[in-house]
């Protein structure tokens, strides 16, 4: 059976509503794709708990995590991903890009121009077309 990996996204917004979209690196699965800054849910964990120290070990920075957005499954060959997305906000702390290669703020109506990892793609659209307040 395919591993069942459970994974949380921040969507972080800033006051320009401009969202904070984070490029994965080359030498590890869906290589330069972007996400949401976040990862694994580890067991007996919180899921907001999770981003909280995700973002802490990726970015060297504190949140403040809001509602949730979606939780979607994808099936990938190396398993299958259940990702939730929540809405965030930036507390604290210059954002380092401990983990990732590249990053942007981009207006929330432009999100879709990068080459997401594909499942992200319907968090993508509900927060384009700002089916959930944040
Ligand atoms: N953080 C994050 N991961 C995502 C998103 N979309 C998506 O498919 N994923 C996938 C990529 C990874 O396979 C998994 C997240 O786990 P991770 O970030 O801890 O995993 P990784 O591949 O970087 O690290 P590792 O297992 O090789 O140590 O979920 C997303 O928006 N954010």
């Amino acid at each position: 059976m395919k591993k069942y990996i459970r994974v949380v996204g921040a969507v972080i917004v800033n006051e320009q509503d401009e969202i904070l979209c984070a490029q994965r690196p080359k030498g590890k699965s869906l290589p330069l794709m972007w996400e949401f800054p976040g990862g694994k849910i580890e067991a007996g964990e919180a899921p907001r708990a999770a981003l909280k120290r995700e973002l802490k070990e990726e970015m060297d920075c504190s949140i403040e995590v809001g509602d949730k957005i979606t939780t979607t499954v994808h099936e990938y060959d190396f398993g299958t991903v259940e990702l939730t997305t929540y809405y965030a906000k930036h507390l604290a702390g210059e954002i380092q890009l401990l983990e990732h290669v590249d990053m942007k703020w981009l207006p929330r109506r432009n999100i879709d121009a990068l080459n997401w990892a594909p499942a992200d793609i319907p968090a993508i659209e509900l927060i384009r077309d700002g089916s959930i307040e944040k």
